[in-house]
């Protein structure tokens, strides 16, 4: 089953003289259980991409299903509903709320999904311990390391059970090594929970741990291809 479709999709920004066309034309099927790479240089389209998929943005043409859902169809409460049910997301600048703790911060999304505080709480420290941070727990973001805050931040993406798992430039922030560990950490939790990934990098050398890896130039997937677990976790 396809988790992601996109169907002649364009998007472009700003108008006249100003325009830039970030995606031309681009079909895409993700399929469930994916862990999918999308690579390319800096305004290439990629986060352009995910916001698309994210429904953090709108197409100008074509459709964007995700899960089976048109999502052209939603309103702006109802795209932000799925999204909370569906979707969870990375970023490259770890967004934790810094008043907060490790586990407040993993916490975040099922009080927002109105879960009770104490089922919340388990479920935030089961997520904290899938990424090896059980011990960090009450640990504030400046307190941590960058590997560790974006660990967190693994752990709140996840922490919903989402199918899809978007991860905008995940590594940007962290040291070469770092970046690896938090790339298999990624790939381990797609293999342990089946939960797709669609992550973007502009870092050639986080490629081998990719399933499936597409490069986007100038708007347009240029290459698309599978790739046996070379690298997995
Ligand atoms: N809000 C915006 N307004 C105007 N142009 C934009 C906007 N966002 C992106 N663009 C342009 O769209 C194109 C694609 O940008 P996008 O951010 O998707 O690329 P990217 O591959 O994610 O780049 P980077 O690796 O630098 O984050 C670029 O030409 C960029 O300048």
């Amino acid at each position: 089953m396809n988790i992601v479709e996109l169907t002649h999709v364009e998007k472009a920004y700003g108008k006249d003289q100003g325009r830039v066309v970030a995606l031309h034309n681009l079909s895409l099927q993700v399929q469930a259980g994916e862990f999918a790479c999308v690579w390319g240089a800096s305004g290439s389209g990629k986060s352009t991409l995910l916001n698309l998929i994210g429904l953090l943005d709108r197409a100008d043409l074509g459709a964007v299903r995700v899960d089976g859902t048109d999502c052209a169809t939603l309103g702006e409460s109802e795209a932000a509903q799925f999204r909370n049910a569906t979707i969870g997301f990375v970023f490259q600048g770890f967004n934790l709320v810094p008043v907060l703790s490790a586990l407040e911060n993993v916490m975040l999304p099922l009080q927002i999904a109105a879960v009770p505080a104490a089922e919340g709480k388990a479920r935030a420290l089961r997520a904290l311990a899938d990424v090896g941070l059980e011990q960090q727990a009450r640990k504030l973001p400046d307190e941590m390391s960058g590997g560790q805050r974006q660990r967190v931040a693994i752990a709140r993406a996840l922490v919903n059970d989402p199918k899809l798992v978007l991860a905008d430039e995940p590594t940007a922030n962290l040291d070469s090594v770092t970046a690896e560990s938090v790339i298999a950490l990624m790939r381990k939790l797609n293999n342990e929970k089946g939960v797709t990934f669609v992550f973007s990098t502009h870092d050639a050398r986080l490629l081998g741990y990719a399933g499936r890896r597409l490069e986007l130039s100038d708007g347009r997937i240029v290459t698309d291809t599978r790739h046996a677990n070379e690298r997995a976790a």
